[in-house]
């Protein structure tokens, strides 16, 4: 039967690429230059590679090891750390278990969810609070903890000086994000993708469409491809190709309606039709439990309503994890 994925037209790679090395300058008009460049890209399509980041090459490797060796682990290593057996969303999720894209199959890939590490006696794990706890980690792979970890940290601070480009980029001031990050929530997700079978079901395949949930995802992808984001025109798609030592930024939901979708959180899917394994590891900087999210008012003309009502960063993941997982 043709798949709903062969009659659409796909563009080569039309997304920015960003040395984003003078966020971090002292001199502010090169941290505003920047900021410029990101502002380009998030009103155009809200995708954009950065390089010149400052994370190890050799952070990255590791990672990448770690993470195709636990997708490469017997069953009986990956499911003592299955998602069921967490209350906050760690460990093991298994192939087709959620689906990103309302009305197609659920997506092929398999997955590993990391959280910030909080212990049993933590105030909000207490609380139950959604998403806090303690991480499931595989038994057998002592590098597995240190690497995801150290990796986390990098990734954390990463969006932080982010954020602040962000910030500049909207034509705020430089800090105006800052609570929005001191006490920021962010989930790592290792994938594993395996090649698009020949007889997949119509509109299967790697993961469904969607936009991302939280502010800011920070995108590691093998060489191997497969993202694809949605273009300007119905029915077409730009291809992600993966650039070595760059890592893909996207705006996610929150981005989109602290700024009144000037800043996009764009659609995007993966169909892993390199008929390879495919792996990649997104980093979701979801931001402060507690922040209200509204419509930053420099975000809105005279006359200009809302789009989206005010939420909380915890309030719009619970909801997006309740469609997803429904
Ligand atoms: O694997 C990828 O390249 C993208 C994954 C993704 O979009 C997601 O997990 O939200
Ligand atoms: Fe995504």
């Amino acid at each position: 039967m043709a798949s709903t994925l062969e009659a659409i037209h796909v563009s080569s790679s039309a997304l920015p690429i960003i040395d984003i090395g003078g966020l971090s300058s002292p001199s502010v008009a090169e941290r505003k230059a920047v900021a410029e460049r990101l502002r380009e890209a998030c009103l155009d399509n809200g995708f954009f590679y950065v390089v010149n980041h400052g994370v190890p090459e050799r952070l990255v490797a590791a990672l990448f090891d770690e993470t195709r060796r636990f997708f490469d682990s017997p069953v009986a290593v990956k499911s003592a750390v299955d998602k069921s057996l967490s209350f906050c969303q760690r460990g093991f999720e298994p192939m087709r278990a959620q689906r990103l894209e309302a009305g197609a199959p659920p997506d092929l890939k398999e997955s590993f969810y990391i959280g910030p590490e909080l212990s049993l006696d933590d105030p909000r794990v207490v609380a139950r609070r959604f998403n806090h706890g303690p991480n499931l980690w595989p038994v057998g792979m002592e590098s597995f903890r240190p690497v995801t970890e150290a990796y986390f940290g990098t990734m954390l601070d990463l969006s932080r000086t982010l954020m602040r480009g962000l910030a500049l980029a909207l034509h705020l001031d430089e800090e105006y994000f800052v609570p929005y990050c001191t006490k920021a929530h962010a989930t790592l997700r290792l994938l594993h993708y395996p090649p698009q079978p020949a007889n997949a079901a119509p509109g299967e395949k790697g993961a469904g469409a969607h936009s991302d949930f939280g502010g800011i995802t920070l995108l590691l992808q093998d060489e191997v491809g497969g993202l694809q984001v949605q273009g300007k025109t119905e029915g077409d798609w730009i291809h992600a190709t993966p650039i070595p030592g760059a890592f893909v930024v996207n705006l996610g939901d929150l981005i989109a309606r602290w700024t009144n979708d000037r800043f996009r959180s764009t659609v995007h899917r993966v169909v892993n039709a390199s008929g390879r394994e495919r792996y990649s590891v997104p980093f979701f900087f979801s931001g402060n439990p507690d922040q209200v999210v509204e419509c930053l008012p420099s975000c809105l003309a005279s006359g200009e309503a809302p789009k989206y009502p005010p939420t909380t960063v915890e309030g719009h993941l619970k909801e997006m994890y309740r469609r997803t997982y429904g």
